[in-house]
């Protein structure tokens, strides 16, 4: 039997996720149909060196907090769906405002690739880009790509299959904030681990309660009850 990886697609809106969606799948896949809760997520399958591959297009995000439909949706996939790896599409023309959103992403999930789309565009501006020290910067693989030209989608491929066959780890860097945040943070992460499993970063969602998250809280009720009462069910 072939496991199959779930990868999925972030990033803020109109970085070429779709664009890399479509070149990966060979689906067609459309923009901007993310409006409102109801919208599913769309999904595709790749095979590649005999691994079975599905990709999930998430919605466009500046952030992945829960100010939008669309951030939940995101935050949600990311934190609750637990994906094998997440690649973080950003656009090489605006790469420090895109990297707020990837800095984020770092903090929630471990195995993530960066990867800086438009690069034809940023060429034809003269921007430059050392992928390698963002590389060991940021802790995770940085791949540059014209996902429109499928310019870069062999390495991307070859470093997904080396992620997921644990070839690389990825060690995704970790902000530090100040005494009292930090200080925090290690009196209710115990807490926090007592309830969630160990493949979501129990750092970040104290931080998020730290931070007054209603929503991701409610999230959190909703799935952990739920989780009880299946285990009732079962027993
Ligand atoms: N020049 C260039 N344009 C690209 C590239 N990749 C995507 N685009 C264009 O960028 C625009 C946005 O691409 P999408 O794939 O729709 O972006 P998206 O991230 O899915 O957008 P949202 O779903 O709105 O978040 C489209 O016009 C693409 O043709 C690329 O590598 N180079
Ligand atoms: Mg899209």
């Amino acid at each position: 039997m072939t496991d199959t990886f779930r990868i999925a697609l972030a990033g803020n809106p109109n970085t070429g996720k779709s664009t890399l969606f479509n070149a990966l799948t060979g689906l067609k896949q459309h923009t901007g149909n993310w409006a409102g809760k109801t919208v599913s997520l769309a999904e595709g399958t790749f095979k590649h060196r005999s691994k079975q591959y599905r990709f999930i297009d998430l919605p466009g995000t500046y952030s992945i907090f829960s100010n939008s439909a669309d951030e939940e949706v995101a935050r949600n996939y990311i934190v609750f769906e637990k994906p094998d790896l997440t690649l973080v599409v950003v656009d090489a023309t605006s790469l420090e405002r895109n990297l707020n959103l990837a800095l984020q992403i770092l903090e929630m999930t471990k195995n993530v690739v960066i990867c800086i789309n438009l690069m034809d565009e940023a060429e034809k501006r003269g921007i430059t880009i050392n992928e390698r020290l963002l590389a060991r910067r940021l802790g995770v693989p940085v791949i540059k790509l014209s996902a429109r030209n499928r310019a870069g989608i062999p390495l991307l491929l070859d470093t997904i299959d080396r992620i997921v066959s644990g070839k690389i780890a990825c060690e995704p860097v970790q902000i530090k904030y100040d005494g009292e945040i930090e200080a925090r943070i290690a009196s209710l992460e115990p807490f926090v681990k007592q309830v969630v499993d160990d493949r979501i970063s129990s750092r970040w969602i104290a931080l998020r309660l730290l931070d007054g998250d209603e929503s991701l809280l409610k999230e959190l009720n909703t799935r952990l009850k739920t989780k009880e009462e299946t285990v009732c069910n079962q027993s």
